[in-house]
């Protein structure tokens, strides 16, 4: 099995992470409170409260896991197109493969990440959604102090299980949206590239950036109730399960509710993901 789309996963998703978590904070923070009268308001009010620090609440613990996560993602796509094609990511641009093969594959990719991804999406999310501001003599400590404390905790309170609330709501946005993902990306770098040539620097970045949106778009629904999974039984209502969540925020707020946070999430995904790809494509060139 080739190791080096795992490792080129890792470093690649780790530089779009660091991009994208300013957006990720405010997206979450729309997506689970009602405090907010939108993008604008929610990062004034963030900066203003919690200073720029605010922005980058619960990055520690995805840095660390998208080692494991992004490394999964794209080395088990690249890994599946190896046994549907027997074709190598190097021979892939000579001998291109389905765009069938290629969504299976990212959906195989999406379906096993999300499963690594859960206990860290739920730690990120709970963080993020602390907006005290950081430690000052007197004030009242947050719920959480920090990613190690906020897991050990979840664990007392709800055991090992409690680490996976959200999990469910995780996979059925996961699995569908990145082959969507995968199947975005290879058909833009097809539309713009000779046969049998590599797509340019400028093309990968493009169609990177545009896979991320095409994917975050159809992933916002279930982007918003797994949030609000994740944050049942805190300052949230409990629910009795994912259906109960989606009925219950829509009779509440309107169909609206599953496209909280769309705009942001799409606003992020263009940077992340195009430098995602543009470092993937060219680790795994650059390797040979
Ligand atoms: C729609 N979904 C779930 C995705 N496209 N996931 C792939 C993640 C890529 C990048 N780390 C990101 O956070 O955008």
């Amino acid at each position: 099995m080739p190791v080096e789309e795992f490792v080129a996963g890792w470093i690649s998703g780790a530089l779009g992470l660091v991009l994208g978590h300013p957006f990720d904070t405010v997206k979450v923070r729309l997506q689970t409170q009602n405090t907010y009268r939108g993008i604008v308001d929610c990062m004034v009010k963030t900066y203003r409260h919690e200073s720029l620090l605010g922005f980058f609440k619960g990055m520690s613990f995805p840095i660390a896991s998208i080692a494991v996560v992004n490394s999964v993602l794209f080395g088990v796509y690249s890994n599946t197109l190896l046994v549907l094609t027997a074709t190598s990511h190097q021979e892939r641009r000579a001998q291109p493969p389905s765009y069938t093969h290629v969504f299976i594959a990212g959906c195989t990719g999406g379906f096993l990440q999300a499963y690594c991804l859960a206990p860290f999406d739920l730690i990120k999310v709970r963080l993020q959604n602390q907006t005290e501001p950081r430690a000052q003599p007197g004030s009242p400590p947050p719920q959480y102090r920090g990613p190690v404390h906020c897991a050990a905790s979840i664990f007392q309170e709800e055991g090992p299980r409690g680490l996976f609330r959200g999990a469910w709501a995780l996979t059925l946005r996961d699995t569908p949206t990145l082959g969507i993902y995968f199947a975005t990306y290879e058909w833009l770098c097809r539309q713009s590239t000779p046969d049998g040539q590599n797509p340019s620097s400028a093309t990968v970045l493009v169609a990177g950036g545009f896979a991320g949106i095409t994917s975050w778009v159809t992933a916002t629904p279930l982007d918003v109730i797994k949030s609000r999974m994740q944050m049942a039984g805190l300052k949230q209502r409990e629910y009795q399960g994912m259906l109960d969540c989606m009925v219950s925020s829509a009779r509440q707020e309107g169909l609206g509710v599953f496209f909280r946070g769309l705009t942001i999430n799409s606003a992020r995904a263009f940077p992340v993901n195009a430098v995602t790809f543009l470092s993937y494509e060219y680790l795994l060139h650059s390797w040979g």
